[in-house]
């Protein structure tokens, strides 16, 4: 069983935001009703997440919805004595229910990497598992903010800008790859070798979600640490291949869910409190981008009342960097041709 003290330091992890608004006295328009959706709620990064949802104050209403499943997530999950209601919907015709008045969808709906595969090797799966759920996103609730976990990312974001597009409801400022794992890993690994404490490290990671697209630029990391060449390389090479670290480890029992709940939950609340005003909420994601000569790519963002306000440059890079920059270009332009082919088949 968790302790007290273990669950009451997950609980304010995921309640910074509304202890700030507490301190700046917390009134009824600062703490706006919220409702977040999440698609592929009973699968093994829809439950942890459904259950880190709950437990963020900024949730009014949380929607579980999958295709199997969720009335035991949902009814389980609803017991939790905190502020959000919780409905689940199961199967496509409750879909329009499920996502009726949503702030925020989070995507984590279709199949996991096995050992050997490619992130690229789900696309014939979960390209059309996406594109489905987008259609319906544009009818019920075309002004949400979408956060997509799905696989490839570097693909299934430009699916969704495509399928939005189509249905005249494309706001570019609403549409978010989440790329936080790989922020959350490049944290971890780096406090780590660096021997600083993980609570006051900022790596941001750019470039894309999958393997040399993945660009963490511990040149910029703080605290400062006196790293060599070697160590930033074995670092950066950890955090492009995290997420194969953990599917090897599951052996054939899918890819990261825990870690990916944990930055997915993080992700939301940074959305959310974008929409709700507080001010300075930066994350990186993956999005529609002038950055680099690419559609899409992953930098830092500013989240604001209507998304993604300002989509922020790369900063100084070191030489390394500049040369992972150039190298990752051609294979993230691929996959997001790959998407946008896709999308308008
Ligand atoms: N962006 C990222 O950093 C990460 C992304 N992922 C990706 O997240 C996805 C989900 O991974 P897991 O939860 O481990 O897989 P899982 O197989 O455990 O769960 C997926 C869930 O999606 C549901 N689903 C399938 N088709 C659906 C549809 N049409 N509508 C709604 N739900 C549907 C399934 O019923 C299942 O419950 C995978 O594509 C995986 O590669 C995983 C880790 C990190
Ligand atoms: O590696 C995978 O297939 C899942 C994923 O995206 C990650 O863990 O970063």
């Amino acid at each position: 069983m968790l302790k007290p003290s273990i669950l009451s330091s997950l609980h304010s992890a995921l309640s910074r935001s509304s202890s700030h608004l507490a301190r700046r006295s917390y009134s009824s328009e600062s703490c706006p009703e919220r409702k977040v959706a999440i698609l592929g709620a009973a699968g093994g990064i829809g439950q942890p997440l459904s259950l880190l949802m709950k437990l963020n104050p900024l949730v009014s209403s949380l929607s579980l919805y999958d295709i199997a499943g969720t009335p035991g997530v949902a009814a389980d999950v609803s017991h939790i004595n905190t502020r959000s209601e919780v409905a689940g919907y199961q199967g496509e015709e409750e879909l329009g229910k499920a996502l009726e008045g949503s702030d925020v969808i989070i995507i984590p709906a279709g199949v996991p990497r096995k050992p050997g595969m490619t992130r690229d090797d789900l696309f014939n799966i979960n390209a059309g598992i996406v594109k489905t759920l987008c259609t319906a996103i544009a009818k019920y609730c075309p002004n949400a903010l979408v956060n997509m976990i799905s696989n490839p990312v570097n693909s299934t974001v430009p699916i969704a800008a495509e399928v939005f597009k189509k249905a005249g409801t494309y706001d570019e400022k609403k549409l978010f790859g989440v790329t936080t794992l790989d922020v959350v890993r490049a944290k971890t690994f780096y406090a780590g070798k660096a021997k600083v404490p993980v609570a006051d490290v900022n790596v941001p990671v750019v470039g894309g979600h999958a393997g040399v697209t993945i660009l963490p630029l511990f040149s910029q990391a703080t605290p400062k640490a006196n790293l060599g060449d070697d160590e930033i390389k074995a670092l950066t090479k950890r955090t492009q291949d995290g997420g194969t670290e953990v599917v090897e480890a599951k052996a054939g029992k899918g890819s990261a869910t825990l870690s990916m709940a944990y930055a997915g939950a993080l992700f939301a609340d940074a959305c959310l409190k974008g929409l709700n005003g507080v001010p300075d909420v930066v994350e990186c994601s993956f999005v529609q981008s002038s950055v680099t000569e690419l559609p899409f790519f992953a930098s830092k963002v500013r989240l604001g009342k209507n998304g993604a306000e300002e989509v922020l440059g790369l900063g100084p890079l070191s030489d390394y960097e500049k040369q992972g920059l150039e190298s990752l270009l051609p294979e993230l332009k691929a996959s997001i041709e790959k998407g946008i082919k896709f999308a308008n088949q």
